[in-house]
């Protein structure tokens, strides 16, 4: 790779970051001094093998934690600058900021619309005007409107498995968080429905910032802009993604990409 085409550092804004991070399930110790920048409005992949901690890693992003008193997290996470490990952080305002789409679709039991409605409720009073409106603009951007507008009155399990998987991206960003986390979004959907939300990722990224957590190695390298290997909780190698994946740094990091690891 040529410096050519390393875009400017100096226009990269970091939103989320990780300094001497640690955190630990009771006594083991699952993510070590984890040091990482993730920079505003692009795609940021994590990737490793099984048990490495990504989905771990990405969870402390929004505190997912806090609802189990064994775990913790030492450190410094700062999102906006703000460390967001502070006591006093306003957990709602936190997960209005970082919304989480899971690996398999999880529609709430209601409408399309009060899917949607919901959540944007919780944080803000809008209009039934503005509420249709903020709905149909969720909706657009999670590519689903054209085939969810005549029944948006219908119950969102009756959508695909894809659809669903879109209702539910729909649902994080109709918020307007800052970012948003995807853990293993496509492992449960078929190849046509995990090439649109592929595309949808892409057409996200430069409005919100996106953390995807991938068992796929060929999915990290078509959406991410950059990319974190990981193993055994520790953070080997993170950068650009063409430069991860064309020239690591790191033997090890080239072993696993290569399919030479384990
Ligand atoms: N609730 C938990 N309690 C105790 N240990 C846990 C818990 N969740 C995860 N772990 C351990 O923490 C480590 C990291 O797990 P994590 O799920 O983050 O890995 P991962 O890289 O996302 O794995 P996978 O790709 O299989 O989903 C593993 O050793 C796992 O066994």
């Amino acid at each position: 790779m040529n410096d050519a085409s390393v875009p400017p550092q100096a226009a990269l804004k970091t939103e989320v970051q990780f300094k001497d991070f640690n955190f630990y399930y009771g006594k083991f110790h699952a993510l070590k001094n984890i040091n990482l920048d993730i920079y505003k409005g692009e795609v940021t992949a994590f990737i490793g093998p099984s048990g490495c901690g990504k989905s771990t890693l990405l969870r402390t992003i929004n505190r997912m934690y806090d609802l189990y008193p064994e775990q913790r997290a030492a450190g410094e996470l700062r999102l906006d600058g703000r460390n967001i490990l502070d006591k006093d952080v306003d957990i709602y305002d936190l997960r209005a900021r970082v919304g989480m789409v899971f690996q398999k679709p999880t529609p709430f039991p209601m409408s399309i619309y009060e899917n949607i409605a919901f959540g944007v409720r919780l944080h803000e009073r809008l209009s039934r005007p503005q509420m249709d409106e903020r709905v149909e603009w969720a909706l657009k951007k999670a590519a689903l409107w054209e085939e969810v507008k005549d029944k948006l009155q219908q119950s969102g399990m009756s959508l695909s498995g894809g659809q669903q998987q879109r209702l539910c991206i729909a649902r994080g960003i109709a918020v307007k968080p800052q970012v948003l986390l995807l853990d293993e979004p496509t492992s449960a959907l078929d190849p046509i429905s995990t090439l649109k939300i592929e595309e949808l990722i892409s057409d996200l990224s430069g409005e919100f910032t996106i953390v995807i957590v991938t068992h796929n190695m060929q999915q990290a390298a078509r959406v991410s802009a950059y990319t974190a290997y990981m193993y055994l909780g520790d953070l080997v190698e993170y950068g650009q993604t063409d430069k991860i994946f064309l020239k690591p740094d790191k033997k090890e990091t080239e072993d696993y990409i290569t399919g030479r690891f384990g």
